[in-house]
């Protein structure tokens, strides 16, 4: 039953920002009886979704639901007297609710109106559905996450900059699918200058992320394929004053335009957690990419390596200086999960926490 939440949680993938995507089942006599899911902010949790479907049904029955029950007036009411009122008999909760507001109230509100609580069903797995929103939770920013396709010599292009394609089409489509999970997907100047990117789902119907490119002096071309936001829409984050008649001109044609002081991936995370944001996804070029890493911009890292060997001493890698001289600085990626994609290698894992 967790896992029928979680499967429908999942069906408002990368809309809930900055909410939690849950999902929850009623069941009575061994039968399903009420099912939602929460299907953005502002609109009703989860919870709320199955009771309406359970209608009186809901009365002695029990539900599962992958977050604890809120039990605090935020944009919607608390779900913890909904449930109370409907007389549930039981609540089995995948992972206690991060938020302060929350944090163990809704688990104890319930049980002290006589309802049996359970916690902790398939726990892992609901923590991993929303450890952007967990991440934003408890640190306040959106967690970062580094995708890079490289060779197995480690370029991500030859010298000349050409890297169409490094990786089998089945990853570049486990790549579409991540994009559609997060909130934004970063590039520097750099990437659309060479690659000229359109950085989306590339499926119909499906969420596309805030399309960023950080660029410091806007000298970027006129025509892009980020600049069509009929496609998805398109933020560029660039200095104070910076370029005014190309700023103009992404106006002109929908691209929003933000200027921050100093222009650092770590104030782009402060500007994407103040957005509601939970993930953000950099698919930047190295040099970017060591900045996020050194200021603290990125958590997670997904590396996709294919087997093809390109060579060049002056073909770029995944992640530029980070002023390292000696391989005790390295920094191991913690939880590490290695799987193959077609011909190729996906690694997962986290960096060690940066307080
Ligand atoms: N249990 C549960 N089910 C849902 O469907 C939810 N969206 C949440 N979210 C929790 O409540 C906070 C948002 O409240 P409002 O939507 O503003 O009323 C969110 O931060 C989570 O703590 N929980
Ligand atoms: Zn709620």
């Amino acid at each position: 039953m967790m896992q029928r939440c979680l499967e429908l949680a999942r069906r408002a993938l990368g809309r809930t920002s900055p909410n939690p995507m849950v999902g929850a089942v009623i069941v009575k006599d061994g039968e399903i009886v009420g099912e939602g899911f929460h299907p953005r902010a502002g609109e009703p949790h989860a919870e709320v979704f199955a009771l309406k479907a359970a209608g009186e049904l809901a009365r002695g029955a029990t539900i599962y639901v992958s977050l604890e029950p809120c039990n605090h007036y935020g944009r919607t009411p608390p779900c913890s007297e909904a449930l109370i009122a409907a007389g549930v008999a039981m609540v089995v909760v995948g992972m206690v609710d991060p938020n302060p507001l929350v944090g163990g109230g809704g688990i104890d509100r319930l049980r002290a109106a006589g309802i049996e609580v359970v916690v902790g069903v398939e726990q892992a797995a609901c923590e991993k559905l929303n450890e952007g929103f967990v991440h934003r939770i408890l640190y306040h920013r959106p967690l970062g996450i580094l995708k890079y396709a490289m060779t197995l010599d480690g370029k991500i292009a030859t010298a000349t900059g050409h890297s169409a394609w490094i990786t089998s089409q089945a990853a570049r489509s486990e790549v579409h699918q991540l994009r559609r999970a997060c909130d934004a997907v970063i590039v520097g100047g750099n990437t659309v200058r060479q690659d000229n990117p359109r950085l989306t789902s590339h499926l119909e119907e499906v969420h596309n992320p805030l399309r960023v490119v950080m660029s410091r002096h806007l000298n970027l071309p006129e025509s892009a394929h980020l600049w069509r936001t009929t496609d998805a829409p398109t933020l560029v984050l660039t200095e104070k004053d910076a370029n005014p008649d190309f700023q103009a001109l992404l106006r002109r044609q929908n691209v929003e335009v933000v200027e921050l002081s100093p222009l650092t991936p770590e104030q782009a995370m402060v500007y994407f957690y103040e957005r509601g944001f939970c993930n953000v996804l950099w698919e930047c070029g190295g040099i970017l990419a060591a900045s996020a890493i050194a200021s603290g911009s990125v958590q997670k890292v997904l590396a996709f390596i294919a087997p093809k060997i390109i060579g060049g001493s002056n073909a770029p890698t995944p992640v530029g200086d980070l002023g390292f001289t000696s391989m005790t600085e390295a920094m191991s990626l913690e939880r590490v999960q290695v799987r193959a994609v077609d011909a190729d290698f996906l690694i997962e894992g986290y960096l060690p926490h940066k307080s």
